[in-house]
């Protein structure tokens, strides 16, 4: 019988439930829940032998199968060219990337490493659904090793346009890899568009519809935004509205209104603008002082590559010159956290909250906006305020206030729109937004992948 086989870089650990901090992780294990299957990537550890295994456990239904890194396979493939290049470039911030050939090489070396340990793993009728950029060349080396099996690549991350790809010198050998599987999938209409326009132009390949004729076969191109499991989320953040965090939270604001925001710390996700934005609040609107508390949790992240660590010295200095301008002696504005928590626990944080403030400046998706409005209470529900450039906003422009990350004053308006709103038209935004939630969970996700996956009828 045929498997569903994940390969994804990140693999959720053995506690479900535990802290993750990574919306990759978080949408695989919801889609894997309901289904038998074999989920194969990293442990998340550097383990230098010179012979790395793979180790089995099971999180439910779901088996998981890992390996380590090796320093220097960490240090080329995931903090080179993986988080060095292809992240900044794929967020749009050629600023930030930089190019080294051995990075390369080393990135190719992992992505051929992982494809010799998976062909032990798999059947000939499994599906094998590999995720992200750290993965790109996978089904390139899993097919010279001999495997046939039906292969698809989804990309959580943006898909730039051409004159950006292009700044990767390796950009046509990524782009003739991505031609190896058989599905390749996006985030939204406007990343897959922006894949077909480079194959298209610069590989040359024909196209019929949503297909590419490439080298090795037809290559399906189209977009799957990914869900969440809303009635989870919904029902989660109820049942955790009384729980003591909850309580310490309220007993921390006094009645003050709550702006909140959840991010991995990242250079992407738009964190400086958006505690200026909440400066420019206090500046413009004098009565909002002492009356409402903007909370920062933000776990630190891929802490030991550079645009990282700056970005986090960035954020502190931002946040201490807010605080220290602004603080009273009985209110502090702005509350920087440095730490992870439990889902659970963020969610049943979004519900006591008046404003979502997710404002990245480039995001593939971004499963936090959607966990937002679902763990909102619909009697009384919280306003999001979501940026034009997160994937999210293609799915909740009507119900959210849109606004471009850039402009500090636009944000800072926003804010105050969403702090006033009446009743009514809260409650008419988040039900819009619910439909959508609702219409395109993650299992919607799951399912149009994979059932694009299945080799086309043939005639009889
Ligand atoms: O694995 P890490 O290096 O610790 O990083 C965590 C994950 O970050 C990125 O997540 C993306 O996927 C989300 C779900 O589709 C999407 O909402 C978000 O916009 C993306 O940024 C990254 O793409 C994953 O590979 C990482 O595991
Ligand atoms: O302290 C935290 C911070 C984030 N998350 C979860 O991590 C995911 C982040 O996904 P998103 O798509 O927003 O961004 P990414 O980090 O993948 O770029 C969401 O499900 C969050 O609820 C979490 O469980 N604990």
């Amino acid at each position: 019988m045929s498997r569903l086989v994940i390969v994804s870089n990140r693999v959720a650990s053995a506690a479900e439930g535990k802290r993750s901090a990574g919306g990759l992780a978080v949408g695989v294990l919801d889609a894997l829940k309901r289904q038998d299957g074999l989920w194969f990537g990293w442990n998340g550890k550097i383990e230098d032998t010179a012979d790395p295994e793979v180790a089995f456990h099971r999180i439910g239904r779901i088996d998981c199968a890992t390996t380590g890194l090796s320093r220097s396979e960490y240090d080329l493939y995931y903090r080179g060219f993986a988080n060095g290049t292809l992240w900044p470039t794929f967020h749009y911030r050629i600023d930030l990337s930089r190019y080294d050939a051995r990075e390369y090489a080393g990135y190719l070396a992992v992505n051929e490493r992982l494809a010799g340990m998976l062909k032990e793993l798999v059947g000939e009728d499994d599906r094998l659904w590999i995720h992200d950029y750290h993965l790109i060349p996978f089904a390139r080396a899993c097919r010279r090793l001999g495997l046939r099996n039906r292969m698809g690549f989804f990309l959580h991350t943006p898909f730039p346009p051409e004159g950006i790809l292009r700044t990767v010198p390796p950009h046509r050998d990524l782009a003739e890899a991505m031609c190896e599987y058989d599905l390749l999938g996006f985030q939204t209409r406007g990343d897959a568009q922006a894949f077909l326009d480079y194959a298209q132009r610069r590989l040359g390949l024909p196209r019929d519809g949503d297909t590419l004729r490439g080298p090795s076969g037809p290559v399906r191109v189209g977009h799957y935004p990914i869900g969440i499991l809303t009635d989870d989320v919904q029902s989660k953040s109820k049942a955790r509205s009384r729980s003591k965090l909850v309580a310490t939270l309220k007993q921390g604001l006094q009645e003050r209104k709550l702006i909140i925001s959840v991010d991995r710390l990242d250079y992407s996700k738009g964190m400086v603008e958006r505690f200026n934005a909440f400066e420019r609040l206090l500046e413009s609107r004098p009565a909002y002082r002492g009356h409402v508390s903007f909370v920062q949790i933000a776990p630190p992240s891929r802490s030991d590559v550079e645009g990282y660590r700056h970005i986090r010295r960035q954020l502190e200095s931002t946040a201490g010159h807010i605080n220290g301008r602004w603080t009273e002696l009985s209110w502090t504005p702005i509350r920087y956290m440095n730490r992870a928590y439990e889902r659970a626990a963020l969610l049943s944080f979004f519900r006591a909250s008046q404003v979502g403030f997710v404002t990245p400046l480039r995001d593939g998706m971004n499963l936090v906006a959607k966990e937002y409005v679902a763990a909102q209470d619909p009697e009384d529900p919280g306003v999001l305020v979501l940026s034009e450039f997160a994937g999210a906003a293609d799915e909740l422009a009507d119900g959210a206030i849109i606004v471009n990350p850039y402009d500090i004053d636009a944000m800072a308006c926003a804010l105050d729109q969403a702090l006033d709103m009446p009743l009514v038209e809260r409650r008419e935004r988040h039900e819009h937004m619910m439909r959508v939630l609702k219409d395109n969970s993650i299992k919607e996700w799951r399912d149009h992948f994979l059932t694009d996956l299945e080799p086309p009828a043939v005639a009889a």
